[in-house]
């Protein structure tokens, strides 16, 4: 098979399996995307998705005071949160009052029974965001108005990747520094045709050793990670695509209605299936953390199961357990 047979074979593959809703960079209405894809019965009744725009509300704050910095909304009877940096004059840079803010918000989202997808974005469309804001900076990190230095966006770079959701970034514009990290460590990314790409670190004196560095060196590979750290270079939407730094690139006008459909997808599929894929595609990286993560899930599963219910329920009657009656597979 000569390389283009064989290219021409892996595209019709890969087609085979495409889903008709969710588009590629010229994304038009579902159906046209759809009709050039081969269509299949499964498909057709597992049902598409509405490219519709939500109407986004304002839950009452469960704790703490009123957001300054974000947003924090949710689709009107959908089960998507929507999580904004609302600091587009400082192009959605990050100080201490945000990051606390932000933790609170994938908190909710986390906590939430009704949220089975969160969108993470910036205000705006010049900028997802650009990382810590440097006018707060200080000789220990960020600085807030209790006068201690933090580098807390590290514990929610931590919360995104352990929120048993899957959280989508959805970013226009400039998102670069720590606020790269950030897009890196969310599922998935769907970025306009806008967006821009990098780190600046080495730039402004600063870098993020951790999974800025291990993250960023899986998606695109070390040689790739080190460009862009040691040349401090943006890229654009589609030289993000080609690295894989990304998932897909649409025209901004767009961004929102693909990220919808996007979760639309991802919300007709099993929860706990969604649920169990994110912990198992971390535990292979994280070690000690990810494999507890992943157990915590085969516990919540087993909680149910009849046979754990006879270890609890024999203890609280003060009886002996009968497992006998549970099968040992093979
Ligand atoms: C993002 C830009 C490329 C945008 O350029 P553009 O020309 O479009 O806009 P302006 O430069 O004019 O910006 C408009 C306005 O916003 C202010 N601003 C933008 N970004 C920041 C920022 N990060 N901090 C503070 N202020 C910001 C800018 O000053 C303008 O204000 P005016 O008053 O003049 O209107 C470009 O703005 C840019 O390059 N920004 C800086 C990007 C950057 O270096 N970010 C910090 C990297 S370090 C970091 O993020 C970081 C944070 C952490 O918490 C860490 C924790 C642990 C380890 C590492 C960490 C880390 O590296």
């Amino acid at each position: 098979m000569d390389p283009s047979q064989e290219k021409c074979r892996r595209y019709s593959s890969a087609t085979h399996h495409s889903n008709s809703d969710v588009s590629r960079p010229s994304a038009g209405d579902a159906d046209k995307v759809g009709s050039l894809l081969p269509s299949n019965k499964y498909e057709r009744l597992h049902g598409s998705v509405s490219r519709e725009l939500p109407v986004w509300t304002q839950p009452a704050m469960l704790s703490g005071p009123p957001f300054e910095d974000i947003l924090y909304e949710k689709a009107q009877d959908e089960a998507i949160a929507k999580i904004t940096i609302n600091r587009p004059e400082r192009r959605n840079a990050f100080r201490p009052l945000t990051v606390m803010e932000l933790k609170r918000a994938f908190d909710y989202a986390r906590d939430d029974p009704e949220v089975g997808v969160v969108i993470f974005t910036g205000k705006g469309t010049e900028a997802f965001c650009s990382g810590g804001d440097q006018a707060v900076r200080g000789k220990h990190g960020y600085v807030g108005s209790d006068n201690i230095g933090r580098l807390n966006i590290l514990d929610v770079q931590v919360q995104i990747r352990r929120l048993p959701k899957p959280v989508i970034a959805m970013v226009a514009g400039y998102a670069v520094g720590g606020g790269h990290v950030l897009h890196m460590v969310c599922d998935l990314t769907i970025a306009a045709d806008n967006a821009v790409f990098g780190q600046t670190g080495p730039k402004v004196g600063s870098f993020d050793a951790g999974y800025g560095c291990s993250m960023m060196a899986r998606l695109i590979g070390q040689k790739r990670a080190r460009e862009m750290w040691f040349l401090a270079r943006f890229y654009s939407a589609q030289e993000a695509m080609n690295m894989g730094l990304i998932n897909t690139v649409v025209p901004l006008e767009k961004l929102e209605e693909e990220t919808v459909v996007w979760c639309r997808k991802i919300l007709q599929n099993s929860p706990m299936a969604i649920r169990l894929l994110k912990s198992a595609l971390n535990a292979v990286e994280d070690g000690h953390a990810g494999l507890q993560e992943l157990a915590g899930n085969a516990t919540l599963l087993f909680y149910g199961s009849d046979e754990a219910i006879e270890g609890k329920t024999a203890y609280l009657e003060g009886r002996k357990p009968d497992f006998s009656k549970f099968p040992r597979l093979p």
